[in-house]
């Protein structure tokens, strides 16, 4: 029996007039430490400050841990599984969790991508090439290791690692930890007989990890250091190279950030360019930023850079796929969540319009993760999705990005009557909060401050209605601290930057002057995620939720 999409009146809450307006504010959390390295709580936003003050339309969601789907409650949120769970009104697990699951009863070790990468096993090279932290975010160097002593258990020969710093998810400066922790998993491999180095990498930011094709241009300095065994430097150990490459204490550069680098034996001859034959598998579980890098593999007509060799025979496979509608890549070491019935499904089914709009670094956040991981339109003829392109810098320099573009995109959508859904993303407080600049964070959040409010008053002028919230903290912390809470403090007495996500719920805020008065939060849910907005979605503009998501946060007063 087919799926049933047709949506039932509410019965107590009316259609809107006008629109309903979905903004989320990325890495905007509501964080337990109000101090001045809060930089939502710093920051001058007299536009939120109002929207906290409306009783029962403003409280907090969960947006990290199990609510999302996430291993445990000690997991930050993210982009994907907070844009997955806020467009589909579901919680399920995760890549992080699936991944783990696989390595736990061995299901990975009998998978087809396994079986195809064996086949390298014993004549020529296997590849890993991936972030390498315990963020969690992307990639976990434990599920790296297991991979790594799974291969060379089941008789790999050689194998070379391709790694690339964190310093964004973790700490930054952690990046040498990792590489130790990975040489001593190399070194035992290696007491076993199995030849195994690190043979290239790079920062998360520079190499490798683009998105959304903001900058391919990193994509090719990362095929050049991991396949051609070409970079701007080369070192004989990985860990020289990171500690060389960070500079000198008083100048470092972020692990994000560092150069690409190859490391070569004695006469100087890359350790491990990869060749015909041999394996290649991408650890990352998280897809955007490795959608760019499997396609430079997969496809042989690949054309966006010169890639001067493309070795024949390689058995490329993903930790998962990627990306399901263009199967990228095709082949992969665990199935990818499947996330199905999304709230942009029943929107397309029941004829109701959509305008998504954000910048590049958040276009496929709320189009791509939205929808369940699917690229491309739901239905051209009734979504419209536009993409500011992002500006190629360090965003602390530019701590606006393109919220006013945005703003400006979205307010023509919400007047032109076209559309009864706009979905906007705004990236700064997140973008800006990864570079650990406390004052520019404090400046991105201002900024959305100020957008927040035009969005609001043209959603007013036309009756509409509209939700604000945001996918998971990040601006809401800016400093690292111990168990206490207590801000940690760097040998010269600085504050040690927190770039990561944060734990911190997030705010949702309900309102609009087409939302009639009763219409207010229940007081009975109060475990409510991220998971939970979709059928409040359906409820604010007028129609009952489907069943099978988790439930509404709002109701009509008596
Ligand atoms: O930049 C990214 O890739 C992640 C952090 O690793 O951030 P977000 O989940 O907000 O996209
Ligand atoms: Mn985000
Ligand atoms: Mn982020």
């Amino acid at each position: 029996m087919s799926f049933d999409y047709k949506l039932q009146p509410h019965s107590t809450i009316p259609a809107p007039e006008g629109p309903l307006m979905v903004c989320i504010l990325d890495g905007f959390g509501e964080n337990e430490f109000k101090d001045e390295y809060n930089a939502v709580h710093v920051a001058t936003t007299p536009t939120i400050d109002a929207l906290r003050a409306v009783p029962k339309r403003f409280r907090t969601i969960k947006a990290h841990g199990t609510a999302v789907g996430l291993p445990s409650d000690a997991d930050m949120g993210n982009s994907e599984v907070g844009h997955n769970a806020l467009g589909s009104g579901q919680v399920v697990d995760q890549g992080a969790r699936l991944v783990d699951m696989a390595l736990e009863t061995g299901k990975m070790f009998e998978g087809d991508g396994w079986k195809l990468i064996s086949q390298a096993f014993s004549k020529h090279t296997v590849h890993f090439i991936g972030l390498l932290s315990d963020g969690g975010v992307h990639s976990r160097a434990d599920q790296l290791f297991g991979c790594l002593r799974g291969a060379a258990a089941r008789g790999a020969q050689r194998i070379r690692c391709h790694v690339l710093t964190d310093g964004r998810d973790v700490p930054d400066g952690s990046s040498v930890k990792y590489v130790e922790e990975l040489e001593a998993v190399l070194a035992e491999l290696r007491e076993k007989g199995c030849d195994a180095r690190i043979a290239s990498g790079g920062g998360r930011m520079k190499v490798t990890m683009d998105r959304y094709e903001a900058d391919w241009s990193m994509v090719k300095r990362g095929w050049d250091a991991h396949v051609l065994g070409k970079a701007p430097y080369t070192f004989t150990d990985a860990k020289t190279a990171v500690t060389t490459l960070r500079g000198p204490e008083d100048a470092t550069v972020s692990d994000q950030y560092l150069d690409a680098f190859v490391i070569v034996d004695e006469a100087g001859a890359p350790v491990g360019t990869i060749e015909d034959g041999d394996a290649v598998v991408l650890f990352n579980f998280r897809a955007d930023r490795m959608v760019e890098i499997s396609k430079a593999f997969e496809y042989q007509d690949f054309t966006t850079f010169d890639r001067e060799r493309y070795p024949v025979g390689l058995r490329f496979v993903g930790m998962m796929q990627y990306d399901g509608d263009l199967k990228l890549p095709a082949n992969y070491l665990v199935p990818p969540p499947e996330i199905l019935h999304v709230s942009g499904e029943f929107l397309v089914k029941n004829g109701i319009t959509t305008f998504a709009c954000s910048e590049t670094q958040k276009f496929g956040h709320v189009t791509f993760f939205w929808n369940g991981n699917r690229s491309g339109y739901l239905d051209a003829k009734l979504e419209q999705y536009l993409e500011i392109p992002s500006d190629k810098i360090e965003f602390n320099k530019a701590p606006d990005m393109k919220a006013r573009e945005i703003t400006a995109a979205s307010k023509e959508a919400i007047l032109s009557g076209k559309y009864k859904v706009i979905r906007v993303n705004f990236a700064n407080p997140d973008m800006v909060g990864h570079t650990g600049d406390l004052a520019a964070t404090i400046r991105a959040v201002e900024t959305v401050d100020a957008c927040v409010k035009e969005l609001l008053e043209t959603v007013d002028q036309v009756n509409g209605r509209w939700i604000v919230t945001a996918d998971h903290g990040n601006a809401d912390d800016m400093v690292q601290r111990d168990k206490k809470g207590k801000p940690m403090k760097a040998e010269d007495g600085k504050p040690l930057p927190l770039t990561s996500h944060t734990l911190a719920p997030v705010p949702f805020f309900i309102g609009g002057k087409g939302l009639p008065d009763g219409v207010v939060l229940r007081d009975d849910v109060p475990d409510a995620g991220l998971a939970n907005v979709a059928s409040t979605t359906f409820n604010l503009l007028g129609y009952e939720a489907p069943g099978i998501y988790k439930p509404t946060m709002v109701q009509m007063a008596a």
